[in-house]
């Protein structure tokens, strides 16, 4: 017989507590290899297969509420994902993200009671310029999420680096991180300001918060 509080007890992660860890120290983290290779294929496939379907609209500045698409701040092409109706990818995808979810709430109490992800594609040429993601009034953002799905061959020349400007001590520094398949980058959205700089080749992602209510 097991002693009741044996099931209880909760294991630490460590995945999980780096992630809190850097967040901690200094508001974001990345993470190689969040998802493995096969995983990034399988959500790759899924996110071509929709472009190709073109259910892909114009991403829009502001929220579902208020869209006015402003092709100069932002070139990327997006499509909201339904939590209720997802495919074999994304329910690998949700799998991972509410696990996290489900560790960070259960200790450090985040507070994150409901989340939106989005695919995104930024076709070559495309940027995303300096913005913080609380922008379109949604002060219920918490974490910023980003996950690629480039394929093994994305290169440092393929550009679309995203941009985290993080100060330190009173000094404006720039972080820059490649969009390499399979990393997540996980951030304050409420404070750090960000990029994604010009593309040289189709830049494939999938993009979300995680929210206070
Ligand atoms: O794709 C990225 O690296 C960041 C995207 C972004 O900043 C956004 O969609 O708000
Ligand atoms: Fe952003």
């Amino acid at each position: 017989m097991t002693a009741l509080f044996e099931d209880l007890v909760i294991a630490e992660h460590p995945l999980y507590e780096k992630i809190i860890g850097d967040l901690l120290s200094q508001q974001y983290s990345i993470i190689d290899n969040f998802f493995d290779v096969n995983e990034v294929s399988q959500l790759r496939d899924s996110i071509l297969l929709k472009h190709e379907e073109d259910a892909f609209k114009k991403a829009a500045i502001g929220n579902r509420v208020n869209e006015t698409v402003e092709k100069a701040i932002r070139g990327d092409v997006i499509l909201w994902i339904d939590e209720t109706f997802i495919n074999t990818a994304e329910t690998l995808f949700f799998n991972k993200i509410n696990a996290l979810i489900s560790y960070l709430n259960r200790t450090c109490f985040l507070g994150i009671l409901t989340k939106e992800f989005h695919y995104a594609i930024y076709p070559k040429g495309t940027y995303y310029k300096r913005h913080l993601d609380t922008f379109q009034n949604d002060d219920r953002r918490k974490l910023s999420f980003v996950c690629y799905l480039n394929d093994e061959n994305w290169t440092t020349e393929n550009g679309g680096e995203l941009v985290i400007y993080t100060n330190e001590n009173g000094v404006e520094v720039e972080k820059t991180i490649y969009p390499f398949p399979g990393r997540v980058v996980i951030f304050e959205s409420q404070i750090l300001e960000h990029e994604v700089k010009p593309v040289n080749t189709k830049r494939l992602s999938i993009t979300g918060w995680l929210k206070t209510r």
